[in-house]
């Protein structure tokens, strides 16, 4: 259907464009008289002059034909994206019609009483100028409607293909975000750093400007105040001068003193309200402004918080950071210039171009021929400054993700006398950055000074055709230097255009990851689940699947059946890196199994409310953090309506209480950023006071009595067993010792369950990699030697 549309809009268009060319050509004799003859006589080149001729026109009457013809022939065959990279041809070539168009109406005015007498002249100049800018329109909507269809042919046949069931999730109904999983899989980042995942979702411009006005909208009414403040203070600008010099002239020719008290009353009121109105119109809008950005601020921040743990993979805490404090402050700072510098130039550009055209038509024809030439280099210049602006950002971002790393591991750093090679790190960072201001700044200093010779040469072309036509009589002279005064205002205003256009497109560069951030869907959705079912406490992994989503390639756990029934203890032991704490992340739903699923107590864990669910199973993990809060706040995160016995509790339990007893400030006392002041003994043993508070059904102990020495360990040790009654519990432990009395061992090898039973059962399978593993920290130097690469 689309194509039938796209036929019918270039056959009307055609049909229009060539009608209305001949028919121009016919009423070129005399006013209104159609004359066929005058379509033979004007075809035959002996009979051409470019003072009369509209031959010129049926040359740019094929040009536009023949242009349009082959971009249909590119959009059809489906090449419609390499067109859209190379639309400027097509811009170029409708500039060339439109200044033919416009020079030609010029050189008819030479031949005087022509134009008064061949209307068809108007109509020849209007339609061609006419034409011309319309074929840029409508290349661009052919394009556009083909990308439309391609995405639905795309659309259609993933539909076909999904109503296909691949895999058992599917089947099962359970995992939507599964699949989407795949597809949205983030791709590793492309040479100029943008991730192919944040490329395919790339909005397009106007798109994008009009997310961004929606942002701003949201304090439309300071924004609207201080715009109205601006029209104020624009208006008394405008009006200050004419009422001095009328109430100063009528002062001094009455010779009033009377009259020069009220003028000077009149400038001081003046004066005042300018002085009130733009003092406003700041503040409104520092206020409006500011309220932005922290609104940006704050939605970015929770949308980031949002996203599901792989995303975390892929994107670095500092670069984030840059995207919350730097890039989200450039989208509302820069919005008070617009706004003002779109108002000023509006009333400068529809105020002097009627005045310019009452002056002179023919001079004001000049001063827009060039005027396209400049649309394009300016959207060439925006669109370039585009992208080196979202270069310099993200070099901006790379840069403080390294000082936030190097300062997080600031120890690291100075125990392996690192430091040279973080400052030369940094440096080089910073380097990339200067290296893209430059061409920045390269970029803007050619754009000016190409910018500044065509206006040059436009000035210079209106003073030789305005001083030719004064010569000649069909000017007043001082018309041209009033002409001359209102052009120069007209370009001071397309200039500020024109910077304007490059500063929204700076803007816009700084703000895509901004808005790619903000727009972004997270592929597990934790917000997703609803259910709060009664737990109990038992897991079951039914055949699961997985592969990190940044190394899809790596299947991590490979049709995984496992049942961990309520209230046991079960272990899960096995060589380094063969998947167990994958296993505590997909129950944790830091990632999304890719097929199969996971069921507490029967009920998929991703239907399942997000907070219910994590108070019910609680995780210490391997390297648990803490907050630089006190070690009261830690225990209690999460769970800050625990009362203080709840908190001693849990805090005698896991053996923390015996070393706050000797800090002087007890509970209150800080831990330090990521529980720097606090050892790893101790930090674990709040991790396990902060897991067990909130009492949960299944807890999960990832190591986590691996940073404590033997005596600790046995009292912690003695603690967890005592957690254990009533609850599942899941050990990962490298000390065999700790795991020996769990109802259950599972021993994980390449993603999957490769023996489960009791210690005693497992010891008896003398094959078997449990015998292997307990044998080798019974005797590690003689299985060492026996199995090197056997690591445990
Ligand atoms: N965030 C991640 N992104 C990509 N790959 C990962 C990620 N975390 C772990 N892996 C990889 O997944 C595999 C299993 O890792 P996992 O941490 O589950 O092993 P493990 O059995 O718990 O090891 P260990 O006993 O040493 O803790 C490893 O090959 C590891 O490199």
């Amino acid at each position: 259907m689309r194509v039938v549309f796209h036929v019918l809009f270039i056959f009307l268009y055609s049909l229009f464009d060539i009608f209305l060319t001949f028919f121009g050509i016919t009423l070129y004799s005399s006013k209104w008289s159609i004359n066929f003859e005058n379509i033979w006589k004007n075809l035959n080149i002996f009979n051409y002059s470019y003072w009369t001729s509209p031959l010129d026109f049926i040359i740019l009457v094929c040009f536009r034909q023949i242009v349009l013809l082959i971009t249909f022939i590119i959009v059809r065959y489906g090449k419609s994206e390499k067109l859209k990279k190379h639309i400027l041809f097509v811009d170029i070539a409708a500039v060339l019609s439109y200044m033919i168009s416009t020079i030609k109406i010029l050189a008819f005015d030479e031949t005087s009483g022509f134009l008064a007498n061949s209307p068809g002249a108007f109509i020849n100049v209007g339609s061609s100028i006419v034409f011309s800018l319309l074929l840029c329109g409508l290349v661009r909507v052919s394009i556009l409607s083909s990308q439309f269809n391609y995405q639905r042919l795309e659309e259609d046949q993933t539909e076909e293909t999904s109503t296909t069931p691949t895999s058992t999730s599917e089947v099962e109904g359970g995992s939507t975000t599964n699949s989407e999983s795949t597809d949205n899989e983030t791709e590793k980042e492309e040479d100029d750093g943008v991730s192919k995942e944040e490329k395919e979702n790339r909005l397009p411009l106007l798109k994008h400007v009009y997310l961004i006005m929606k942002i701003c909208s949201k304090q439309w009414k300071w924004f609207l105040l201080s715009y109205g403040l601006l029209l104020v203070n624009c208006a008394l600008n405008l009006i200050e001068p004419a009422l001095y010099s009328q109430m100063l002239t009528n002062a001094i020719t009455m010779k009033s003193f009377d009259i020069l008290k009220h003028a000077c009353f009149l400038l001081a009121a003046v004066q005042l309200a300018e002085a009130i109105s733009s003092t406003a119109k700041t503040t409104c809008m520092s206020y409006a402004t500011n309220k932005t950005t922290k609104q940006i601020r704050v939605n970015l921040f929770k949308a980031i918080l949002h996203q599901d743990i792989s995303f975390f993979d892929e994107n670095k805490t500092g670069q984030l950071m840059s995207r919350i404090t730097h890039d989200s402050d450039s989208i509302s700072n820069s919005l008070p210039g617009y706004i003002e510098t779109t108002t000023e130039n509006l009333i400068n550009f529809f105020g002097a171009l009627p005045i310019m055209v009452y002056y002179s038509w023919q001079l004001s024809i000049t001063a827009f021929i060039t005027f396209p030439i400049s649309l394009i280099l300016t959207k060439i210049y925006g669109l370039y400054i585009e992208k080196l602006s979202e270069k310099a950002n993200d070099a901006t971002a790379i840069s403080n993700e390294t000082v936030q790393e190097v300062l997080a591991a600031i120890r690291t750093v100075r125990s392996f006398a690192s430091e040279r090679t973080e400052y030369g790190r940094y440096t080089k960072n910073t380097d990339d950055w200067f290296k893209i201001s430059l061409k920045s700044i390269m970029a803007s200093t050619t754009f000016g000074l190409v910018w500044y010779l065509m206006w040059n040469v436009e000035d210079v072309l209106v003073y030789l055709y305005g001083g030719y036509l004064t010569i000649n009589g069909r000017m007043a002279s001082e018309n041209l230097l009033s002409y001359v005064f209102y052009h120069w205002r007209l370009h001071s205003a397309l200039n500020s255009f024109t910077n304007m256009f490059s500063d929204l497109m700076r803007t816009i560069g700084s703000s895509r990851k901004v808005i790619y951030l903000l727009n972004r869907k997270p592929v597990l959705d934790y917000e997703n689940g609803s259910e709060t079912p009664e737990v109990l406490g038992t897991i079951v992994f039914d055949g699961v699947e997985f592969a990190y989503p940044t190394r899809k390639n790596v299947e991590v756990l490979k049709n995984l059946n496992l049942t961990i029934e309520k209230g046991k203890t079960v272990a899960l032991v096995g060589p380094s890196g063969n998947g167990k704490t994958t296993i505590v992340s997909l129950i944790e739903q830091f990632y999304a199994p890719k097929s199969g699923q996971i069921l507490l107590d029967g009920t998929n864990i991703q239907n399942i409310q997000h907070e219910y669910y994590h108070s019910k199973v609680a995780l210490v993990a391997q390297e648990p953090t803490l907050f630089s809060g006190s070690i009261r706040d830690n225990i209690l995160y999460g769970y800050e309506n625990g009362s203080e016995e709840e908190m001693l509790k849990v805090a005698k339990m896991a053996n923390v209480h015996e070393f706050v007893e000797k800090l002087e400030k007890g509970y209150d006392t800080k831990c330090g950023e990521k529980g720097i002041q606090m050892s790893g003994g101790q930090k674990q043993r709040i991790a396990i006071a902060r897991a067990l508070i909130r009492n949960p059904a299944i807890l999960i102990l990832d190591e986590a009595t691996s940073a404590l020495d033997s005596e600790s360990e046995s009292l912690v040790q003695d603690a967890l067993n005592c957690c254990a009654k009533n609850r599942t519990v899941i050990i990962i432990a490298h000390r065999l010792s700790t795991v020996k009395n769990a109802d259950k061992i599972a021993v994980i090898e390449k993603g999957q369950v490769t023996e489960i039973g009791t210690h005693f059962d497992l010891m008896k399978n003398i094959d078997g990699m449990y015998y292997k593993l307990v044998s080798k920290q019974l005797e590690p130097k003689k299985e060492e030697q026996k199995n090197d690469d056997d690591i445990f």
